[in-house]
């Protein structure tokens, strides 16, 4: 202990007291819980002329949220009446305290049973489509930051093994272009976050594209059970599951792991890609899923003199809705019809989704109504929110 500085731990009336209780609206960026809950705020200390020191636990050495931490307890600090200034002494967690750290957030989630077993209050999507390049990965990017500007709690997991471009698209790439890697804290992985979206993505686990696209079967299947079970992801009201195109290795694994996900089939409206479009709703249901929807992206472009552009055609989205109808209890809709939209297109090369970067854009309006009606269940507690929950 410091001299001149009062003994920790404090009374809640006291200034330490007022300190810690500040310090419990620090929230860890990447576990999302205040600091205080990780047991990561270590001695708190005021002297009598109000100057402050506060020690911080980081789970690991190079903590990529280190300076955002800092800064953060700083400030909580610096705002408590009767702080004149404010001193971070910042260290690492030793092994058995990031073990017991590690150890109350798996008992937490042990105790509401698996991350996303059938009774998790999460609701899963999982977005696919018929074939590439349709435009599945940017649709599920811009879909998830506008669930999260909801104000739920959302993840997504990249299972594309072919193209796994969330991460860019969310901006979760360094100034190399390299793939932001999730932290680990001892078995523990932690999803990077962007837009409040938790996200992690094959590309995160690969140096380069083609180590990925040679996996098969099996390996494909434990990175998805792996992506389940150690990525920690707190409580979701909504996981988004970006597949690769088509009816593969990956759908089957999901299909199996999590019967009860949900499946959004994004097709263009070229009539002719219904077919293939079908077929990826049709392999979904043999494992259990319910395809909830069709959503029809790269439809009309309007042009200054208000016509359309119709450059992939139209009745796509309409035609995959009504084929998978057929011999079903309730039909499945065209969810959305999304325009096709130069500024969707630069922000998703430039990591900035559309839905924030430029909100009045006719995609833009089209995702974030899709997020309005995808955060209303439509199943049997239909027409209930989605309520929310501290991620
Ligand atoms: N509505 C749209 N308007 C304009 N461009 C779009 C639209 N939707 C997607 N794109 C662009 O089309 C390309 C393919 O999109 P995206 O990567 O999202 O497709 P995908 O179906 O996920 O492809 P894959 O499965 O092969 O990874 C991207 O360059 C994207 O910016």
């Amino acid at each position: 202990m410091t001299e001149g500085l009062s003994p920790d731990p404090a009374t809640p009336q006291s200034l330490e007291g007022r300190v810690r209780a500040a310090l419990g609206g620090v929230v860890d960026p990447e576990i999302r819980r205040p600091i205080t809950e990780l047991d990561m705020v270590g001695s708190v200390e005021v002297s009598a002329d109000g100057s402050a020191r506060v020690g911080v636990r980081l789970t690991i050495v190079g903590c990529p949220a280190a300076d955002t931490i800092e800064r953060d307890v700083r400030e909580a600090t610096a705002r408590v009446d009767g702080v004149t200034s404010v001193e971070v002494d910042v260290s690492v967690m030793t092994q058995e305290q990031r073990k017991a750290l590690t150890t109350k957030l798996q008992a937490g989630r042990a105790a509401r049973g698996p991350q996303f077993g059938r009774d998790s209050l999460t609701r899963i999507f999982a977005v696919t489509s018929g074939k590439g390049g349709v435009g599945k990965s940017s649709v599920t990017a811009n879909l998830a930051v506008a669930l999260a500007e909801r104000g739920l709690a959302v993840g997504i997991i990249d299972a594309d093994v072919f193209g796994f471009s969330i991460p860019g698209l969310l901006g979760l790439v360094d100034e190399s272009g390299a793939t932001v890697k999730p932290t680990r804290v001892d078995e523990m992985i932690l999803p990077p976050v962007a837009y409040g979206v938790k996200v992690i993505s094959v590309g995160m686990f690969v140096d380069d594209t083609s180590t990925a696209v040679m996996w098969r079967g099996p390996m494909l299947h434990r990175t998805i059970e792996q992506f389940l079970t150690d990525v920690y992801f707190g409580d979701l009201d909504v996981l988004l599951l970006d597949l690769p195109p088509g009816t593969g290795d990956v759908a089957l694994s999901i299909g199996q792991l999590l019967p009860h996900a949900e499946v959004l089939v994004v097709t263009t409206p070229q009539p002719a890609a219904a077919d293939v479009a079908e077929r990826s709703g049709v392999v979904a249901r043999r494992t259990g899923q319910r395809v909830v929807g069709v959503i029809e992206n790269m439809a009309g472009l309007p042009q200054p003199d208000g016509t359309v552009l119709e450059l992939f055609g139209s009745g796509g989205g309409a035609e995959t809705a009504r084929r998978l109808s057929i011999g079903q209890e309730s039909p499945v809709e065209v969810l959305a019809s999304i325009p096709l939209s130069v500024a969707l297109r630069a922000g998703g090369d430039a990591g900035s989704p559309i839905v924030v970067a430029d909100p009045s854009d006719a995609a833009a309006i089209a995702l974030t109504a899709l997020a309005s009606r995808l955060a209303v269940r439509t199943d049997s507690l239909a027409g209930r929110r989605l309520g929310l929950s501290v991620s």
